[in-house]
């Protein structure tokens, strides 16, 4: 059984006003399954959709259409034993108020009607010592720490990490990613949200990049960097760009995306495609006056996959 199941999903916020009404769509027609057992990476830019996806799968939403399933249940219609088996750290919620930061474990605890140990929880996310005192006094970090002992409350059987990185530092980070490893070799399913490639890459087996609300690629980190391997850009200036260049150079077998800025064009393809690339361009109606072609980094990837702030 797959561990998250979204078929057909999308989520769109409304907002009334004064001076009229604005509608977002938030996700768009998503269809995503992540295997039970799996490290899913789930990135995206600002904005995309990533915390409006984790907000439907925790029920913080509900979708305007489609379903959202985790382990087999309707998340709107999940028993209280269904929500037990999920552990998530939010992204944009820290704990708040004089309450320490044990008190904060133990309520997380209480609440999975789980039997760990508050102090065990708090020193592997390396917060023994600060958690005796109230929460409004922690820093981002340690406030994010402590948000990731609650959600391990309860030895969760799918973990959900918004943005986990957020305000840690480097030792943080790396607690976090040996948390995320343990967690899945004790045998949890954890859907890792980030913007950042590098953090994700260490951990997940695999990865969706979501961008303005659609999911634009999924796929093993293995495949995608053999295609990294087998990708390449052309950057081809002109001295103008006809209007049919675009669609021309598209059509081309190999070429993944053609974007056109002011008298540049710039090419994503396959290795063997930049030869009939530049020899399309040569015998388009404009002069080229320069080409340079490149490998495709990882990151050049994904910016590839994504357009920037939805
Ligand atoms: N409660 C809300 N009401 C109205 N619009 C919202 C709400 N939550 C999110 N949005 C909009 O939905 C879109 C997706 O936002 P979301 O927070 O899901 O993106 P994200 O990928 O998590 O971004 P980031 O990486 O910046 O955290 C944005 O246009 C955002 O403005």
């Amino acid at each position: 059984m797959a561990a998250i199941e979204l078929r057909g999903v999308t989520k769109q916020y409304t907002s009334y006003g004064f001076f009229g009404n604005r509608s977002v769509t938030a996700v768009q027609d998503l269809d995503l399954t992540v295997r039970d057992g799996e490290i899913f990476g789930f990135l995206g830019p600002n904005g995309a959709g990533k915390s409006t996806t984790i907000d439907l799968l925790v029920d913080y939403a509900e979708p305007t259409d489609g379903s959202v399933r985790v382990f087999g249940n309707d998340v709107s219609e999940a028993s209280v034993a269904a929500r037990e088996r999920i552990g998530v750290l939010p992204d944009g919620y820290g704990p708040i108020g004089e309450r320490t930061g044990r008190e904060h474990v133990e309520f997380a605890i209480d609440a999975k009607n789980a039997d760990d140990d508050p102090d065990e929880l708090l020193e592997r996310v390396g917060m023994h010592g600060p958690d005796e005192y109230p929460v409004e006094e922690y820093s981002k970090g340690m406030a994010q720490r402590l948000m990731l002992a609650m959600a391990l409350a309860g030895e969760p059987d799918l973990l959900i990490l918004d943005e986990p990185s957020t305000g840690l530092d480097p030792n943080g980070a790396r607690t976090m990613r040996k948390i995320v490893r343990e967690e899945n070799a004790r045998g949890a399913t954890v859907f890792f949200s980030s913007h950042i490639l590098a953090q994700v890459e260490a951990v997940c087996d695999r990865i969706g990049i979501l961008d303005a609300g659609q999911l634009v690629a999924v796929d093993s980190l293995e495949s995608l960097r053999s295609e990294v391997g087998q990708s390449a850009e052309v950057t081809v200036e002109l001295s103008t760009v006809p209007s049919k260049i675009p669609a021309r150079v598209g059509a081309i077998d190999g070429v993944a995306d053609v974007r056109t800025n002011g008298t540049t064009v710039v090419v994503a393809c396959r290795n063997d495609a930049k030869a009939p690339v530049i020899a399309a361009l040569h015998e388009s109606a404009a002069d080229v006056t320069n080409v340079t072609t490149s490998e495709t980094s990882l990151d050049d990837l994904f910016e590839s996959y994504t357009r920037g702030v939805a």
